[in-house]
């Protein structure tokens, strides 16, 4: 093998400090040159155990352990040169004995450089040479030829030692220990040893400790002890084959010596035994703590991993808690935005009940504009009928003679349109005379007799019937015609009888509050037409069986200008007496009247009051004044109201009933007026009756659209048919028209353009929708 001279190899131990300081001083004395760290590994045997007998299974595991520290320790060794910009190498050899490691390193890997620490290896290497063969020994010795070592201590080298071929004479000449604790003699001495290769090696005091222990493990190992090196069989032999005396007792003292050495080795190797032990358990508990320390290391970079791991879930976590919160402001916005639409719905809804209320007051209001329309319909027509009879009127020569086209009926037409007066046809009997219903030209007509007695000619009482016939509104009895011949009076029939009937039996048949409010509306718009008429027309006898109601319960007033027709006939006494029941007519006068026999339009007032009174009420006449006053100063309004007539709305129906009882005043001064006070406030609460429409119980109490009624018999048509001048009447009544010579509308009274009939089914399907609801 050739030398390496390139590498130095340092030989380490266990000791990191020793170690750090035999590398520092190599890589600091042989820089450039390769280093190469040789480790002699002594493993566990029997033998390294005294008293203890392993199993062979914990041996191998303990050498397993051992090897893999040891290789760990020198790749750290390794490790801590990288920085100074050294690579070494790593040389394990294994055996028992460090030194014989050491000669076999050097032997088998031609050695020439060898650092190590300053142990007395002189002497170790001398000693190896007595165990081994005679081969080997010349193997080692050809090894040693060129190994220089170095002697390092605490950093500082203590003395090189040079093999070469002539020094083999070290393996019989033991070194020599020498403790010096003075360091000047122990640096001169070094000089010295460097010198003299195989002499003395120096330690300091510091070094004891290692040494002890060193050799304490040679005992341990049974590789070195006292006994082999001074064998006492020779000693004997040389003691006592010398012939002389001085030499026996110095051999004495020279064996005393030894005794007493003998017994410091005894517990020289004792200790070193307990040293050893320590040094194990040092060792294991290293071994455990390095295991601990991997382990603790893996726990660690598991733990970072499980950390990390952790971080990321965690910021999974967090992502998704976002998310959520991002969700949960979606779910808030669209709840929002829902409760939002809920709202608009409602208000929505709210608005389209509103508009279909609305539409259905604006269909009322139609209505009653229709209604009317109607009604401005038959006053033109009645106007156009006026002026011609006016016109006429100023054509003629004498007041009396001319002739006009007011009806004037003969009394055979009257006659037979009463059934010759059948009593079945008779309606009602007053003090001017009895009411029949007659059948006049097919159309229905209430015809008043009234008395013969009197001197007024026919013609006197025809052209007074036709200045009172002029006298329209449509709240006044239409006066259709007249029979001077038999002095009665034809007025148009107003099915629904009079207001009298009805307050007669409310309890049967209860007028609304709505038809009540209505019935006085129009008997107000009557009074004020009266009144304010050029010159100004006093009704004088007002009172509820004077007001008519039509089929819609249109309310008019009958029997006006009546007094005037037989007035100058019958005085006061017979009028008393032929009056139905003359304290209750009385109750309807104004008493002023009756004091002074004047009436006056506050006359007409007062009547209207009590009227109102008892439309409000529906009470009898006597107490009525003096229950409602009570009532109102009680703010009890309600405790004399007619609730058969349903709910009345009680703000206005109080402001009613004050009216009502200023009508009522005594004195006329204190009565509200008409068309100023009274209207202002019965025109706006009719209108409320429009918004809130009466709830009939029956259809004769429902008011039928006016266009429903023919205006021929006043009656809701069953067979509506259109004529010629454009109006619907019904069947019977227009053919019955047409068939007794008229060529006339008996609406405008214009001439007819033909006579023919077309049948109204649109209005006859409304009415027949009307009529099933
Ligand atoms: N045009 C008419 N249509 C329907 N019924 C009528 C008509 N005219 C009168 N009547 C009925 O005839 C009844 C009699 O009326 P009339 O005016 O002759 O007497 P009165 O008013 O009862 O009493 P008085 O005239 O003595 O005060 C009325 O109550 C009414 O029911």
């Amino acid at each position: 093998m050739e030398e390496d001279t390139d590498t130095v190899y340092v030989a380490v131990g266990k000791n990191l400090e020793k170690t750090r300081q035999l590398l520092h001083w190599a890589t600091h004395n042989f820089s450039g040159k390769n280093i190469c760290l040789l480790h002699i590994h002594q493993p566990l045997t029997d033998t390294n155990l005294s008293g203890y007998e392993p199993k062979d299974t914990e041996i191998n595991a303990f050498q397993e352990c051992g090897n893999q520290t040891v290789l760990e320790l020198l790749d750290q060794y390794i490790l801590s040169l990288v920085p100074a910009g050294v690579q070494a190498n790593k040389l394990l050899i294994e055996m028992d004995d460090i030194e014989k490691g050491i000669a076999k390193a050097i032997a088998q890997h031609n050695i020439r450089w060898l650092v190590m620490g300053a142990a007395p290896d002189g002497y170790k290497l001398g000693k190896l040479a007595t165990q081994e063969s005679e081969k080997a020994v010349l193997v080692r010795k050809q090894a040693f030829l060129s190994c220089n070592i170095w002697f390092i201590c605490k950093g500082n080298l203590i003395c090189t030692r040079v093999y070469s071929n002539h020094s083999s004479d070290i393996e019989t000449a033991p070194a020599l220990l020498v403790f010096n604790s003075n360091t000047e003699a122990k640096q001169s001495e070094k000089i010295k040893s460097e010198s003299i290769p195989g002499a003395l090696k120096y330690i300091d005091s510091d070094d004891v400790e290692e040494i002890q222990s060193v050799s304490s493990q040679r005992s341990l190992n049974s590789k070195w002890s006292f006994n082999s090196v001074m064998d006492r069989s020779k000693l004997r032999d040389f003691l006592f084959h010398e012939d002389g005396k001085d030499e026996r007792e110095q051999a004495i003292k020279i064996n005393g010596t030894l005794e007493k050495m003998v017994t410091d080795a005894t517990s020289l190797k004792q200790k070193g035994n307990e040293e050893v032990l320590k040094r194990r358990e040092v060792e294991n508990s290293a071994i455990e703590d390095e295991t601990l320390e991997s382990r603790c290391a893996k726990e660690i970079s598991r733990r970072k991993e499980i950390e990390e791991k952790l971080a990321r879930e965690k910021q999974e976590v967090q992502k998704m808690k976002n998310q959520q919160d991002e969700i949960m402001c979606e779910l808030k916005k669209v709840q929002d935005q829902n409760s939002e639409l809920k709202n608009q719905i409602s208000e929505s809804q709210c608005s389209a009940t509103e508009l279909e209320d609305k539409i259905i007051s604006a269909v009322d209001l139609l209505i009653s504009f229709k209604e009317k329309r109607d009604k401005l319909r038959i006053e033109y027509a009645n106007a156009v009928r006026e002026v011609k009879i006016l016109r006429r009127v100023g054509e003629a020569d004498t007041a009396f003679s001319y002739q006009v086209e007011f009806p004037a009926f003969s009394f055979m037409e009257i006659n037979e349109a009463t059934h010759d007066f059948d009593p079945s046809w008779k309606i009602g009997e007053g003090r001017y005379g009895s009411v029949y219903k007659g059948l006049l030209c097919n159309m229905h007509v209430a015809i008043k007799m009234l008395p013969s007695y009197g001197c007024q000619s026919q013609s006197a009482f025809q052209y007074q019937v036709e200045l009172l016939s002029r006298v329209r509104h449509p709240n006044l009895l239409t006066l259709i015609g007249s029979c001077a011949e038999s002095r009665s009076l034809v007025y148009e029939y107003l099915n629904n009888g009079s207001l009298k009937s009805y307050l007669a039996c409310k309890d049967k048949n209860p007028l609304p509050w709505q038809i009540r409010i209505s019935i006085a509306t129009d008997i107000c718009s009557a009074l004020i037409f009266l009144h304010s008429s050029e010159p100004c027309i006093i009704h004088g006898n007002l009172k509820p069986s004077k007001v008519l109601l039509d089929a819609n319960f249109v309310a008019k007033l009958s029997d006006l200008g009546i007094p005037c027709l037989v007035q100058q006939n019958v005085d006061s006494a017979d009028t008393s007496t032929i009056s139905n029941n003359p304290n209750e007519s009385l109750a309807y006068v104004d008493p002023e009247s009756l004091v002074t026999g004047k009436f006056t339009p506050e006359s007409d007032v007062y009547s209207f009051g009590v009227i109102l009174l008892q439309l409000l009420t529906g009470r009898p006449l006597s107490g009525l004044v003096r229950d409602m006053k009570c009532a109102l100063e009680k703010d009890n309004l309600k405790a004399v109201l007619d609730f058969s007539a349903g709910e009345w709305p009680l703000y206005q129906t109080k402001q009613l009933a004050y009216l009502a009882l200023r009508c009522c005043e005594k004195t006329w001064l204190k009565r509200p007026d008409l068309a100023s006070e009274i209207w202002s406030v019965l025109e706006p609460f009719k209108a409320t009756c429009i918004d809130t429409p009466p709830h009939l119980t029956t259809k004769k109490l429902c008011r039928a659209p006016s266009h429903f009624v023919c205006p021929i018999v006043q009656e809701v048509m069953e067979d509506p048919y259109i004529a010629a001048d454009g109006f619907t009447y019904e069947a019977e009544a227009i053919r019955g028209w047409l068939n007794t010579g008229h060529d006339t509308s008996p609406m405008t009274n214009l001439k007819l353009e033909h006579t023919n009939l077309v049948p109204n089914y649109a209005l006859h399907n409304a009415i027949q929708e009307w009529q099933q609801q």
